[in-house]
């Protein structure tokens, strides 16, 4: 067996999702625990992972991704096991920590599935993290539960925008011949506040990695827009805007005939782009007559599989550089002590 390394296992690290019916209130009471948001959006959301038999299609997706990150890691000569832990539903964080600490586990390096910087998406899991092992101790000694390092954010990772570039470019191929020069692209994200994104790389980052697919596709500048979906959060706080269905009302409006929504801020389909993409923002443009095809998602790409493989690798000093595309450098392997703020509370990390 090849090392020793820093690591003995690596720990996907996800948000989680319900499996059924009854799991879906107390999954979204979990999720939105502390956070200024409405009771009547918690059930509004409720009924969006009702109208799918109450299961969310991302436990899935970590298991497929884990099913193919094994053989590839062996493949590359590296035999770590990979364990799995949620933010907000089995399995949690805490017990996945535990079942590590128990097979002797010293330290692991966390693969948490978001490709741009913001507290939801960095800071908030290195917080689960931290409180996960404070779980696994319970009073005794922090040095029985494994450290817990984070792979760097891949927003300009060259395989990152080669597989998202192809996969519009599958998106555009499928338009009607004639409306396919003129048509528009909308990369979508996840909105946040203000107050998160105003503290973080995150609207940067998901433009460079916007701006370098369409370079990629020969998109000009006026036929591709970074729009925003899925807002949350009390109606008087601002987010991230303008919206995916506004935006598309506004090109229409604008004279444009078909678009392609690309979910760059995704790393697969979750339920924010099964409903609010391929439900709500579809049936819109389907009302305005406009052409609309949505992109796919990374998912298990054998591309995005081996670039995860590859930054795994950069932390067990076995890659021979650091890749990174664009205007800016890889991001930070350790975050500073300012990355990412906790726009809510005082962060215990
Ligand atoms: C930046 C970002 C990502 C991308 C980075 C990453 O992947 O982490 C992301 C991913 C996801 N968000 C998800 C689900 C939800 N997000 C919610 C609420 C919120 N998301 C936020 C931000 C983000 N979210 C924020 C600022 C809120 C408001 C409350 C808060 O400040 O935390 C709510 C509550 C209901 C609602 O209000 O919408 C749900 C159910 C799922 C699982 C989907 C599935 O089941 O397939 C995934 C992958
Ligand atoms: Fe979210």
């Amino acid at each position: 067996m090849p090392g020793p390394y820093v690591y003995d296992a690596i720990l996907l690290t996800s948000f989680g999702g319900p499996e059924g019916p009854d799991d879906v209130i107390p999954f979204l009471e979990n999720v939105l625990r502390g956070k200024p948001v409405p009771r009547e959006r918690l059930l509004e959301v409720a009924e969006h992972y009702q109208s799918f038999g109450g299961v969310s299609p991302i436990n899935q997706q970590c298991r497929d991704l884990i099913a193919a990150l094994e053989p590839a890691l062996k493949e590359a000569g590296v035999d770590l096991p990979i364990y799995w832990g949620n933010r907000n539903w089995e399995p949690m964080l805490p017990d996945t920590l535990k079942q590590m600490a128990d097979d002797g586990v010293n330290r692991a390096l966390a693969l948490v599935t978001s490709a741009y910087s913001c507290y939801s998406g960095c800071r908030q899991y290195r917080e689960d993290l931290h409180r996960a092992r404070e779980a696994v101790c319970e009073g005794e000694a922090e040095a029985d539960a494994p450290a817990i390092d984070k792979v760097r954010v891949w927003y300009n990772h060259p395989s990152w925008i080669d597989v998202n570039a192809d996969l519009i470019r599958a998106a555009l191929d499928d338009l009607p011949a004639e409306l396919r020069d003129g048509a528009h692209v909308a990369f979508t994200a996840h909105s946040i506040p203000m107050s998160m994104a105003d503290t973080s790389d995150y609207a940067r980052q998901l433009h460079e990695t916007s701006r370098l697919i369409a370079e990629r596709l020969d998109i000009p500048e006026d036929r591709w827009a970074l729009v925003y979906q899925s807002r949350s959060g009390r109606p008087q706080d601002p987010w991230l805007e303008p919206d995916v269905c506004d935006h598309l009302e506004a090109v229409h409006a604008a004279g444009v005939r078909a678009a392609v929504v690309a979910p760059i801020g995704f790393i697969s389909d979750h339920m924010e782009v099964l409903y609010d993409l391929d439900d709500e923002a579809k049936t819109k443009a389907a009302e305005m007559g406009l052409e609309f095809r949505r992109a796919g998602t990374a998912g298990t790409d054998p591309r995005f599989v081996a670039m995860l493989v590859e930054l795994i690798l950069e932390r067990l000093g076995e890659a021979s550089e650091k890749r990174a595309v664009g205007a800016f450098r890889p991001n930070h392997d350790v975050c500073p002590k300012n990355c990412c703020p906790n726009p809510y509370r005082a962060s215990p990390v």
